[in-house]
């Protein structure tokens, strides 16, 4: 173990990592198009890593190890699998002459290649941020086969700043990983743990060589309940720290549990033969008697995560100060941090200038968290010298609650005055039938998820829209133009129900929460969404309206343009909140019912213009699933009553669709036929259409659309491969049922690719029409 170092009084559990102008962003894809080269790439990764030591610093987190080391070039979760060796046989050797893997081995893991899919991308807990799902099977043999780690440590130290290196904990790692193709059934990843120990102790002695005094394992999986029961997972973790901590030569470790409450792992990780432990003290809760908890950590210290690192709210920070003088006053050796990692949030918020200084005032984007564990951390060794800064913070926080528009007497009175009917619609035997009348649609009726590939081109015109350098009425052309050729590519291709492409939406939150008050958008705020995807989470402060249609002109245009059916395009309450940034003064319950009635609105002024089938879309209402089973009934309850609030007001014969994605929905599944949409396209290809035998075993009786077509990267997929995905969703769900769909929209795709795997999807569906009696 390295020297005497003790755990820094603040620091952050993570940082944004793509730059605070998404110049990561830039420079991986600029590398994927071969523009630079792998040390061009590596050249901004160090400098990014770089700025963040010294912003950190100049803002108050000096101490050693003090600035978290949670880059990544792509995804966390990935970085585990690189540097243990979890790489899947299915890719061949991926590894360099030197045994190790390079950037190009590892964004193939990412992107997958001509031969094979990418690894699969799922939800990261209870967020927006998307990782990859490691595979293991009982044959993985894991080794050191990375150490990038080891050499952005090495760069940032050499400018004098001592970081904090980071790693996924080995047991959420496995947890989160999936068996192997081939692995037998009874196979879960967990059971390698043991095999998988010595090489993260082979790591933490390099780090050690190298100088880091800690290190970061972050496990939260133990937050969450799962496959595994609590006793097995506590035998697993105590497994795994009992090996890591008696480590011969290692740095001090810290066990990080971000996103929620240990529960009744609560004292056991207090108990890990480790230095220090982190608790996500914003969402999760202390026991009243803390005794146990104090004896648990003797010697140890305690990193209380106190401040909201997943939300864009300023801190409480007398609420914070009590908390952490309650711990104090029991003993407990303490440091200050956030509760997750900030790479939730943006980077700044004075950056906001278009913002009122009012809203500004209430935020605390990743750098003024920084200032904030700081006060706290002040605090903690004297109470005084803190007192204005946490005065200052409780006078703003008050004047949020009395501020105009969070509160709106017609909204509060439109949402008191709702009955039971406006959550219901007609029966689906009867909307069925009227729809059908309506739309004559042929079996396995075709149809795409509604985004066409968002091109240079148009991303360019709304960019020069808004700095003024093309009016709104050229802009509005261009966006015309875009549909027009949408339109008839799809005409061309023979597809059943049409779309209009959703060219002039930068985002399918964003536009809406652009559209709609009680929302502000950000210039700047751009968080990792996956890969060197991001999005700007907007930022709903205040009760919800709809000024006027936001999406009718569009799709009335799109209509005029085919005698085919226009699909309607909407983003649902439950997603609209789950990607934005929401208030957090009242349930979340009430603030969805508000969206859902400006939806609602939408939908009747879409039906008066003559559009026939709406889509609402929902990918994230798995989301927002607590992560405790217990909490879950209540959630779906509320999230579920939304949607059915949106739509419920469309008329019988009006087909409304809902599109589910990035998730894994066996689960929810009761949820998703609760949702009562008349047609649910859902995310499938990936997975081989592992979800219809949930729809199967469920007996889900409405329309179903399992996307055929993984557009979550370039490779096209063939007629055959089609052709037997829909087989495989006829042997399991009434073809009466079936729609034949991609997985999800195609705003990231080129229209190479996007034209031939169209073409391909719908050559599939005529081979298998022809094949049903
Ligand atoms: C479907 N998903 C979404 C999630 N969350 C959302 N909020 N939205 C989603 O669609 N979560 C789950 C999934 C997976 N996630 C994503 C997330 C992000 C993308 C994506 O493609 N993001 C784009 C940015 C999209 C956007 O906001 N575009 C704007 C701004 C574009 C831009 O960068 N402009 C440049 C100037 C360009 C020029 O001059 O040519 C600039 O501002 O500097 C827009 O179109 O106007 C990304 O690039 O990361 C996909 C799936
Ligand atoms: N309608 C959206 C859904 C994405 S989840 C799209 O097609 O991009
Ligand atoms: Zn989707």
């Amino acid at each position: 173990m390295t020297e005497n170092t003790p755990f820094p009084a603040a620091s952050l559990l993570g940082y944004p990592r793509i730059g605070r102008r998404r110049e990561l962003k830039k420079a991986v894809e600029s590398y994927w198009a071969g523009r630079i080269d792998a040390a061009e790439l590596a050249a901004t990764a160090q400098q990014i890593q770089l700025g963040t030591a010294q912003r950190l610093q100049e803002l108050g987190l000096t101490e050693v190890a003090a600035v978290p080391g949670t880059f990544s070039y792509y995804d966390q979760v990935l970085d585990a699998a690189a540097h243990v060796g979890a790489i899947p046989a299915r890719f061949g050797n991926l590894l360099d002459a030197d045994g190790g893997l390079g950037l190009a081995g590892y964004f193939t893991l990412a992107r997958g290649d001509r031969e094979q899919q990418p690894l699969e991308m799922t939800k990261w807990f209870d967020s927006n941020y998307h990782y990859l799902v490691p595979e293991i099977g009982p044959d993985t043999v894991f080794s050191v086969t990375s150490d990038r780690i080891l050499r952005d440590f090495a760069a940032v130290l050499e400018s004098g700043i001592e970081t904090r290196p980071y790693l996924v904990g080995p047991v959420t790692f496995l947890l989160l990983s999936k068996a192997e193709a081939g692995a037998p059934a009874d196979f879960a990843p967990l059971a390698k743990l043991a095999e998988l120990l010595p090489v993260y102790a082979a790591l933490l002695e390099r780090l050690a060589a190298a100088g880091a005094s800690w290190v970061q394992l972050d496990e939260p999986a133990l937050v969450a309940d799962g496959a595994v029961p609590a006793a097995e997972l506590r035998a697993a973790v105590e497994q795994a720290y009992q090996v890591l901590g008696s480590a011969q030569s290692r740095p001090k470790l810290l066990v990080s549990t971000p996103y929620g409450a240990l529960g009744e792992l609560l004292e056991p990780v207090a108990s890990l033969p480790v230095e220090a432990i982190h608790l996500d003290l914003f969402k999760g809760e202390l026991p009243a008697d803390l005794t146990g908890l104090a004896q648990a950590l003797a010697g140890k210290t305690l990193v209380a995560g106190v401040v909201d690192g997943h939300n864009i709210w300023r801190n409480d920070l007398a609420a914070s100060a009590r908390k952490l003088d309650v711990l104090k006053a029991a003993g407990i050796n303490l440091a200050v941090s956030t509760s997750t990692s900030a790479f939730h949030v943006p980077h700044d918020s004075a950056e906001e200038t278009q913002l009122t200084e009012q809203l500004r005032s209430w935020l605390a984007f990743a750098d003024q968290k920084a200032v904030e564990v700081a006060t706290l951390a002040r605090h903690l060794a004297d109470a005084e010298a803190a007192r204005p800064e946490i005065e200052a913070a409780s006078r703003i926080i008050a004047s949020r609650a009395s501020a105009e528009g969070v509160r709106r007497g017609e909204v509060r009175a439109r949402t008191a005055a709702l009955a039971e009917t406006d959550f219901h619609r007609a029966e689906y035997a009867d909307r069925a039938k009227a729809q059908q009348e309506e739309l004559r649609l042929p079996p396995l009726p075709t149809t795409t998820i509604g985004s066409f590939p968002q091109t240079g081109d148009i991303r360019s015109a709304r960019a020069r829209a808004n700095k003024g350098e093309i009016s709104a009425v050229d802009y509005q052309e261009l966006m015309r133009e875009e549909i027009r050729r949408v339109v008839d590519l799809q005409e061309d291709l023979g597809f059943d129900v049409l779309v209009h492409g959703e060219p002039e939406r930068n985002d399918m939150v964003q536009y809406f929460a652009e559209n709609l008050d009680g929302f502000e958008v950000t210039v700047h705020g751009w968080v990792q969404s996956y890969g060197s995807r991001c999005t700007r989470p907007s930022i709903l402060w205040g009760d919800v309206t709809r000024s006027a249609p936001i999406t009718v002109e569009w799709a009335s245009f799109a209509q005029s343009l085919t005698e085919k059916p226009m699909k309607g395009m909407l983003t649902g309450p439950v997603t609209i909140l789950a990607w934005s940034f929401v208030r957090d003064d009242q349930p979340l319950a009430d603030t969805a019912n508000q969206v859902a009635l400006a939806l609602r609105d939408e939908i009747a002024d879409l039906e008066t213009a003559g559009i026939k089938i709406i889509q609402v879309d929902e990918p994230a209402l798995r989301e927002l699933l607590p992560l405790r089973k217990a909490d879950q009934p209540e959630y779906l309850a509320w999230s579920v009553r939304a949607f059915r609030l949106a739509t419920s007001g469309a008329a019988t014969g009006t087909q409304i669709h809902t599109h589910l994605c990035y998730s894994e929905f066996g689960v929810v599944i009761d949820a998703i036929d609760g949702l009562d949409a008349d047609v649910t396209s859902i995310e499938a290809a990936r997975s081989r259409m592992e979800v219809v035998n949930d729809l199967q075993s469920h007996g889900f009786s409405r329309g179903v659309g399992p996307g055929v077509y993984d557009i979550h990267s370039p490779r096209v997929p063939g007629q055959q491969e089609v052709t037997e995905l829909l087989q495989t969703a006829v042997a399991h769900v009434p073809a009466r049922q079936l729609w034949v769909n991609p997985d999800c929209g195609l705003k990231t795709r080129g229209y190479a690719e996007t034209e031939e795997s169209l073409r391909n999807l719908v050559a599939a569906t005529r081979e298998v029409r022809a094949q049903l009696v």
